[in-house]
């Protein structure tokens, strides 16, 4: 897959062959006639058993597959400090995270219509959604029984299968988890995974897993494996950019000519005859531009990078969901003999509207900043959800119940401090600093720490301790229940000039002609949940964007 003859031009050169910058080299290289480089720091997995191996990802956090990225103390969490993972492998992230597939929420994507991107819809992302992926169940008569319609309408390479359904054994806490949402009045949603009606209620857990190979469905294993087939593609691995070379600017916009890369220890120069594309991550991006003389003219001007565009956008907004678990022991049930460990299922629910709205007039200053009112229009509508649960079976008796608020309200940044390429960025994601995200998170809190009490689940579980009243709850999460999820975002965000934005709706960097941004840091607003899914429609559509399919 991987070459070591590294051609000096090409048509495009992609910057990163992870998650979502080999679905953009498989698109883009349908064409035989386009001539497609892949640059991509880390070297190529896709066979080592420690990627394939479904249950063993967690190992992979701070390995050499690991780009381990810290965040600054954050005052906000006790002055905790985290271990931001991200892939540095060709599939990048895909190639070593959870692979939760869980789409994204339909008013979530309309949420980024609304933030000034009237092209971005839901109704405009949904075909690529379906483009990317194929769901599979494990039995036929397995997902009946669990009311799981077989029938999809989503055909791509990437391998989606429901885990938990294979062992019939485990279906009765899976169902005992559906009633206790029932009960709370956030129904079971099953079907196709591609809900439109509503995101609240419950449903079965999805992960990018090949039901027939058991392992892990990646962008290198499914995407890199496509483009790699063909005679106009090139992935050269351990290839690290070190900055994007622009001619000086005689038109309006400036004029990327390619970008120079450390590779076998020397640095070459390579020459896009059409266009760079920056697929390297929500860290990595926003340090190549600034490194490349895009970003805030004091910043770059104080570490002696020459300022190309000045754009203070650059490594700001940065989004991520917090979580929070709940560790407690299942009963020695005779319906929980032989039940296999592993996520099971996951419900999405709100809070209660009039609470809602109470803590939206309480918490949000005039004027409105334009997340906070597309946030705030998202989660009041009923059918929204505010946080996502899931239960995750453990080996032994031990179980973990786990929350995610969908979208955090705190916005931080990422920047370089140097102009070494080798140093790492500084990290602030400002956890906390929006008084909504603790209050919100508190409240979901607590019904994550009452969950065993709820009629249905019960049966199956020894009751917990947690503190349950709202203060005491808010300064656990603060000192030391919320963690990071690992679901970075948008830091170029596409949005517009004026409100921060680094990328306009066809993902092209302003002021530029010809270099885009093709990863997660263009999200304007994070994914309602897990966001790879989200990433790969993305990818997809921006494919069609290039070559001009599509015109948005
Ligand atoms: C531990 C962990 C668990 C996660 N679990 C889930 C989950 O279960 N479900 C879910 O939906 N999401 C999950 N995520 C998030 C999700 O995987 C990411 O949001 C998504 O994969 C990001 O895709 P990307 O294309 O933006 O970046 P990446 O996939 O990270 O791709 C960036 C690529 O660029 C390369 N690169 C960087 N800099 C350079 C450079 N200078 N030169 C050349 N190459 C470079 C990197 O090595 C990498 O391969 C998880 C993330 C982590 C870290």
């Amino acid at each position: 897959m991987a070459s070591n003859t590294t051609p000096s031009i090409v048509d495009y050169i992609i910057v990163g062959g992870g998650t979502a910058g080999l679905v953009v080299a498989s698109r883009l290289s349908e064409d035989p006639q386009t001539q497609v480089l892949v640059l991509e720091s880390g070297s190529n997995i896709s066979t080592d058993p420690r990627v394939q191996d479904v249950n063993g990802w967690l190992g992979l956090l701070g390995s050499d597959l690991d780009w381990n990225f810290k965040t600054i103390p954050q005052p906000g969490m006790n002055g905790r400090e985290y271990a931001h993972g991200a892939g540095k492998a060709l599939g990048g992230t895909s190639a070593i995270n959870g692979m939760a597939f869980t789409p994204p929420a339909p008013a979530g994507i309309d949420g980024w219509a609304k933030l000034g991107n009237p092209r971005w819809t839901w109704t405009s992302l949904v075909p690529y959604l379906r483009k990317s992926y194929t769901i599979t169940c494990p039995d036929p008569s397995i997902c009946s029984d669990i009311a799981v319609d077989e029938k999809s309408s989503a055909s791509g390479p990437i391998q989606v299968t429901y885990p938990a359904l294979e062992k019939k054994k485990n279906h009765v806490l899976i169902q005992a988890w559906n009633n206790a949402f029932k009960e709370m009045g956030f129904d079971y949603t099953g079907g196709d995974i591609l809900a439109e009606e509503k995101t609240i209620g419950s449903r079965p857990y999805t992960a990018s897993i090949d039901p027939n190979s058991g392992y892990r469905s990646s962008a290198d294993v499914e995407y890199g494996a496509l483009a790699s087939k063909r005679g106009n593609v090139t992935i050269t691995t351990e290839a690290t950019v070190l900055r994007v070379l622009f001619s000086s600017s005689e038109s309006e916009n400036w004029v990327a000519t390619g970008v120079d890369v450390l590779v076998n220890g020397q640095t070459a120069t390579i020459q896009a005859a059409k266009e760079v594309i920056l697929a390297a991550g929500t860290f990595n991006t926003p340090k190549l531009l600034e490194l490349s003389g895009i970003g805030d003219k004091d910043r770059l001007t104080g570490l002696g990078i020459p300022v190309v565009i000045d754009n203070p956008g650059v490594g700001e907004n940065l989004q991520n969901h917090l979580m929070s678990l709940y560790p407690v022991s299942l009963n020695s049930h005779p319906d929980l003999e032989g039940i296999t460990p592993g996520i099971y299922a996951i419900a999405l629910i709100r809070l209660d509207p009039d609470e809602q709205e109470k803590l939206l007039n309480q918490h949000i200053s005039s004027p409105r900043k334009p997340h906070e009112k597309a946030i705030q229009s998202i989660i009041e509508q009923p059918n929204e959800a505010s946080a996502l649960l899931y239960l995750w079976v453990m080996p032994g008796n031990g179980c973990v119940l786990g929350m995610i608020p969908c979208f955090p309200f705190s916005r931080g940044s990422t920047h370089i401090s140097s102009a070494d390429p080798n140093a790492k960025p500084i990290t602030d994601p400002r956890f906390f600093s929006h008084d909504l995200d603790i209050e919100i998170m508190a409240r979901h809190a607590q019904t994550l720490h009452n969950l065993p009490s709820a009629p249905a689940l019960q049966p199956y579980f020894q009751q917990g301790s947690r503190a349950t009243d709202l203060e005491a709850t808010k300064k656990f999460l603060r000192e030391e229940g919320a963690e990071m999820a690992h679901h970075a975002c948008g830091t170029a965000p596409m949005l517009p000039r004026e409100d921060g934005g680094v990328v306009d709706q066809d993902l092209k960097v302003y002021e530029t002609e010809n270099v885009r941004v093709v990863d997660a840091s263009v999200f304007p607003l994070i994914s309602s949940a897990n966001p790879m899914a989200t990433m790969y429609a993305v990818a997809e559509r921006a494919a069609d964007l290039i070559r001009e399919f599509e015109d948005v």
